[in-house]
Order: structure tokens, then sequence, then C-alpha cells
């Protein structure tokens, strides 16, 4: 087969041109990114021959290699893992499938100065493309465990690569870096001095579970760091440059945090820090080592079917699968790391994680373990807390309704935005502990957005009365309310359902006036709900308004619009609701109309003021009239009339 010329695809050549001309400083993250490809490459080789004993493949000695050529000034990483084969190749390293990658490049988009571009760059787990970064050609020769023909593959990262069959290749991948000059006064370190490289694997790839072996190099600077063996010119025994101990299994003390962050970024592939670190280790008849992250950002495909979620699973030190969703519940799908169980088989598969009793048990601790990590968070770190609640609180919701074991350990754990403040969200708890003598329900409303519900009519009689409404704005706020129900012997009751008795405040207007409005407003009122019949079951006074003319409310048990609508967006058929209409005897509007309506019940107009009203009132709540056309013309004909 001849050598074949392709050209990058465009997310690619992009990533490249960034990676050639970047000013950013920290270069060195090139030898982090290909270890670790090799790491993920050998882990693939070893269940792949565990899964398949006909594979034809060497797993006896997995290692990666490091060679320093200083004449040729190249530096090449091998691995005798798994290896691509030619339409791998073509598929994996000419496009960009990663979507952390396209994520990144994204963000690198929006952010246009060069500043941000730097600080992004900085955080980010590049790639293979990071090779371009300090060489000016770079050539992949690999084999595919088990194929007889190798590829070859070529570039210099300008728009177009090379492939051709290479006969001779080893099983696995090696990565040759023809290195551009050393120029230190752009961090671009000389990658051929065997105390820098030992020093870029001790710092980012310490904790890789295979051997970093360098060879090849010159036994004079090896000894010189006390480290190689053999003296004279010949090539050094080949020293392993990294511990290999999996920190999970190490104690808390032992490893910094630093160490922690790399491993995060390597399972992650996320770039920034994570902002928690779990650990756990649990002991007795089923033995297992966890180290869980919480990441510091949520993901956009985070809702998204595409979303993977899951831990690593290892036994016993040997890597089994990436996304394991088995170990964690879906509420919690951000969290990432890896657990590690000592009495698992090496053959498990997805179909017997699914039943089997201990991976169960698994999830319910790794479970308590990250809610009860999260409760530390927040009692201690308030700004940490406020972080993880901004990001990952509407998933950890769906926890209130799915995992009703784990409901109050979730709830202890879960804020809100309330009324009580513009910032700070509060808990149950909080709410429950302030409220004020005589309160009998938490108060709550919800809606799209925090200034809609702010301005929401239902609010008036609330804010007058100094009661705080918690401002629930998630899509699954309209769902765990209800599986909820009460906390603390206090009712969660919805400002816009139902009736709304206020008097507890002590502030209510005496029986015989009540009873006085109703009658003088009856006619009204059973006229309003024959006219609006298509859209309102009832017509009634309201007690919760002080400046609007009307508002519109649900029955306790009636779905709410937004329900409604997510039902719809999710293809349920369900029935339209009808709502209840309330008006404001207060309110000058509702009085005139109802002193027109007693005077004459056909006079002109008065059939449009009432459906203006109701119009008003499902504005208000954030709807929209139902004839929007209709709607402008009438209030435009009335404007006309007050010129
Ligand atoms: N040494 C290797 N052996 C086998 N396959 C490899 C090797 N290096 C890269 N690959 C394949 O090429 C793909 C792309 O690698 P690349 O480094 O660009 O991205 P990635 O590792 O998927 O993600 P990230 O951007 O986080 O590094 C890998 O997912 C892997 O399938």
């Amino acid at each position: 087969m001849p050598t074949e010329t392709f050209e990058f695809q465009v997310e690619a050549r992009q990533l490249l041109r960034l990676m050639i001309h970047s000013v950013y400083s920290n270069k060195d993250v090139f030898l982090r990114e290909l270890v670790s490809n090799a790491s993920d490459a050998l882990d693939k080789l070893r269940l792949a021959a565990l899964r398949d004993d006909s594979l034809d493949a060497d797993v006896s000695d997995l290692h990666i290699e490091l060679e320093i050529d200083s004449d040729a000034r190249t530096l090449t990483v091998r691995d005798n893992g798994i290896g691509m084969s030619y339409d791998e190749v073509g598929q994996l390293i000419g496009t960009i499938a990663n979507s952390g990658t396209a994520e990144f490049l994204k963000e690198l988009r929006e952010s246009k100065d060069a500043a941000g571009e730097e600080g992004l760059i900085g955080q980010f787990g590049v790639g293979f493309y990071s090779g371009f970064m300090v060489a000016d050609e770079v050539t992949l020769l690999t084999r595919r465990a088990g194929e007889e023909k190798g590829t070859r593959w070529t570039s210099r990262g300008e728009g177009t690569y090379t492939l051709e069959e290479a006969a001779d290749a080893p099983q696995g991948t090696s990565v040759v870096l023809h290195l551009k000059p050393a120029d230190p006064d752009n961090q671009l370190h000389d990658y051929t001095s065997v105390w820098k490289i030992k020093e870029i694997v001790k710092r980012y790839s310490d904790f890789i579970t295979w051997p970093v072996k360098l060879v090849g190099a010159p036994a004079a600077e090896g000894a010189g760091e006390g480290t190689a063996e053999g003296e004279g010119d010949g090539p050094a025994e080949p020293e392993t440059l990294n511990s290999m101990k999996a920190l999970w299994a190490r104690s808390r003390d032992e490893v910094s945090e630093d160490e922690y962050h790399e491993l995060y970024k390597h399972i992650s592939h996320d770039w920034r820090e994570p902002l928690e670190t779990i650990q756990m280790q649990a002991e007795g008849t089923f033995e297992y080592q966890a180290l869980l992250f919480v990441p510091s950002h949520a993901p956009q495909d985070l809702f998204t079917q595409n979303y993977k979620r899951g831990v690593q699973l290892y036994v016993k030190r040997v890597f089994i699968m990436d996304d394991c969703e088995e170990l964690l519940p879906p509420y919690l799908r951000f969290v990432k790391g890896v657990v590690d169980a000592a009495d698992l088989s090496l053959n498990v598969s997805r179909e017997i994680l699914q039943q089997d009793r201990h991976i169960r048990m698994m999830q319910r601790r790794l479970t308590k373990k990250v809610l009860s990590s999260v409760k530390t968070m927040m009692t201690k770190d308030a700004e940490r807390y406020a972080t993880f609640w901004r990001e990952f609180g509407p998933v950890v919701k769906e926890g209130l309704v799915t995992d009703s074991d784990n409901r109050d350990a979730v709830l202890a754990v879960s804020s809100f935005a309330s009324t009580h403040g513009e910032e700070e969200t509060v808990t149950l708890r909080q709410y429950v502990d302030r409220m004020a003598e005589g309160q009998e329900s938490i108060y709550f409303l919800t809606g799209e957005s925090r200034q809609s519900i702010d301005n929401s009519p239902h609010m008036e009689a609330f804010r007058e009365r100094g009661i705080e409404v918690l401002l629930l704005t998630d899509p699954v706020d309209e769902v765990w309310v209800d599986a909820v129900g009460e906390f603390d012997g206090k009712r969660l009751q919805s400002i816009a359902k139902g009736e709304i008795d206020l008097g507890v405040q002590g502030d209510e207007k005496p029986a015989e006036e009540r009873e006085k409005e109703a009658e003088e407003y009856a006619g009204l009122l059973e006229w309003m709900r024959e006219r609006l019949d298509e859209d309102v079951k009832e017509v009634r006074l309201s007690s919760r308004l002080t400046v609007s003319p009307a508002c519109v409310v649900a029955d306790s048990q009636d779905l709410t619009p937004a329900l409604e609508n997510m039902y719809r967006a999710m293809g349920q058929e369900v029935p339209r609701t009808k709502r209840i209409l309330e008006l404001n005897p207060g309110h000058q509007l509702v009085k005139s109309l109802n002193q027109a309506h007693r005077a004459d019940k056909d006079a002109a107009g008065l059939a449009d003021t009432a459906e203006l009203l109701y119009s008003l009132a499902v504005l208000a709540e954030g709807g929209r009239p139902a004839d929007p056309a209709r709607f402008v013309k009438v209030v435009a004909d009335r404007l006309e009339r007050t010129l």
C-alpha cells in the first residue's frame, strides 16, 4: 500500500495551530499526555487479553519506555499496549472525538482575549497533539495487538498527515518527537535532558500503574543523579521513573493534593482542579478502596442522554472498565474517580455488575460517603459548597425523587434561593428554624427565573407580611416538592396553589367583612366564570393579592403549567388543566368592574375587561395569553380611548 496523504479535520487543525503557535508557558505537559495515552493503551490490552484467550498478544512485560537520542534530538514515548489499526489511526489521530476537547475549543473561540486563551490552554488536557508544542515533526508507529501489519503516521502539524503500512512495527505504539531547538526563554526546555524527563514524570505521572522506564540514557548523566546503575559510556540499565503506587491504596497523608489532582485529570479528561477529593477504604468481608472526585464545573452534557457517567472500576489494581454506572446513583453522575474492589472477578461484565449484591452494597456506601462529604463541605466551607450547589444542585435534587432511602441525607445537603436574601441559599432546616410563630407551612413558588418569581402577584401578600418564600427555578423542583411533601412536620406549600390562609399572621380581615365582600362580588364572579369557561374553572376573591388586580392559581392537586409543559415535551398526552382566577377586591379596577357589572351586566366593553384581567394574570406569572394578537388588539383599543 503506498503512502497516503490526508488533511486534518477542521477542529483538529484548529487545535494543532494552537499547540504550535501558543504562547502558553507550560510545554512540559506534552509528556504527561503521551504517557497517559500509553497507560490507557496498556490497560486496554491487559483487559482485552483477559477477556479473549485467543488474542495473539504478548502481555508478559507491559510497560512504557521513554527513549532519548541526544544526537538525533528525538524523544520517543513507547508502549507495548493495544496499539491501533490503520483505520483507527486515521479516525483517532486525524480527528477530535473527545467531547471535552470540543468543549474546550468552543470556550477558546468564545474567549477572544489572549490572556483567557493562555489560561484555558494552561489547564487543559491537550492530548496527543500537545507533542507539537515541543516537536516540529511527529512520527507514530503502531501495531494493533493481534494484527500482523503496523501503520506509520507522520505529520509536521501543518494541515496534513501521511499514513503508510509498516511491516516491521512491534506491538503497541511509539511516538517519536523530533524536538524543536531548546528555547529556555519560552519555556521550551531541552527534552533530551535526563533530569528534565525524570522531573516531569515524577511531577505528572508518578501514580501511573505501569512502569515508565528511561532507556538509552547516557550513563554519565543518569549516574550524576545517583540513581542509574553502571558506569562508562554504554547505555544504562532501564530505570523506572515512577513509583506506580495506586493513589487510592495509599493513606491520605502520604499523598499530596497535587498528586490527587493529576490523577483526577488523567481519569476525567477535565482540565481544571477538582472541587473535592473523597477517599474511602472499606474493610471486612468485601474489601474495596475508592478515590472519588467532585469536579469544580458541571460538564455541558450532564443533562443529555450521551453523558457518560460512572467511575473507573479496578479489581486488585487491574483496570476493568471506564464509566462503571452501577457504583453511584444517577443523581451523583458527575462524580468521577476510581473504585478498586478486592473480591470481584477480573472477568466481571456489565451484566453481572447489574445484579451483583456486593455492587449494590458498595453503591449504598459510596452514596452515603459522597453525601456526608458534601455535608461536611457545607458546614466547613460555605463558599465551596456554594460552588458545588450552583454546579450540581439541579442534579442532586433528582435524588429527592428517586432515592427514597437517602432522601433525608439529600435534603440535608440541599439548599434553595429564598426571599430571605439575594445571594445565599437556605436549607429547609434554616427556613423552619426562623418561621414565625403560628406559620404552619413551608412556602415556595416555582417558576422560570428568580426575577419572574419575585415579580409574581402570588408573592404580594407574603412580601407585605414578611413571610419567607423559597424560590424554585429548576425543572426538577416541580417534582421533588411533591415527592418530599413535608419537612419537620411542616407541609411544603406552593403559594400558587390552593387557598392560602395567612390569617396566622394576625392581620386577616374580620369574618363579617369577608362575607359582605363575598355577597357583593357573587354576581361578578359567577358571570366571569361563565365568560372564561374555556380556561378557568373558578373565579374567587383573593387573600394573597395586595397590589395586582388578579392572579391565576391551581388547585392543590393540579399540574402546574411548567409541569404540563414538561410532560408535553416528553411526548406525554396531558389534558389541559383549567386554572382558578383570583381577584383582588382591594384593587380599583376590580371594584369598578364590579360596579359596572352590577349596574348593567351587558354594558359594552365589560366582557373585554374580564378577558383582559385574566390575560394580565397569566402574563404576570410568566405565561402568555392564549391569543396574543387578540390581547394586543383589545389593549390597543383601550389605550386609544384614554388619549
Ligand atoms: N499510545 C496509544 N496507544 C493506543 N491508542 C492511542 C494511543 N495514543 C492515542 N491513542 C488513541 O487515540 C485517541 C486520541 O488520543 P488523544 O490523546 O488525542 O485524546 P484522548 O486521550 O482521547 O483525550 P485527551 O484529549 O483527554 O488526551 C485515544 O483516545 C486513543 O484511542
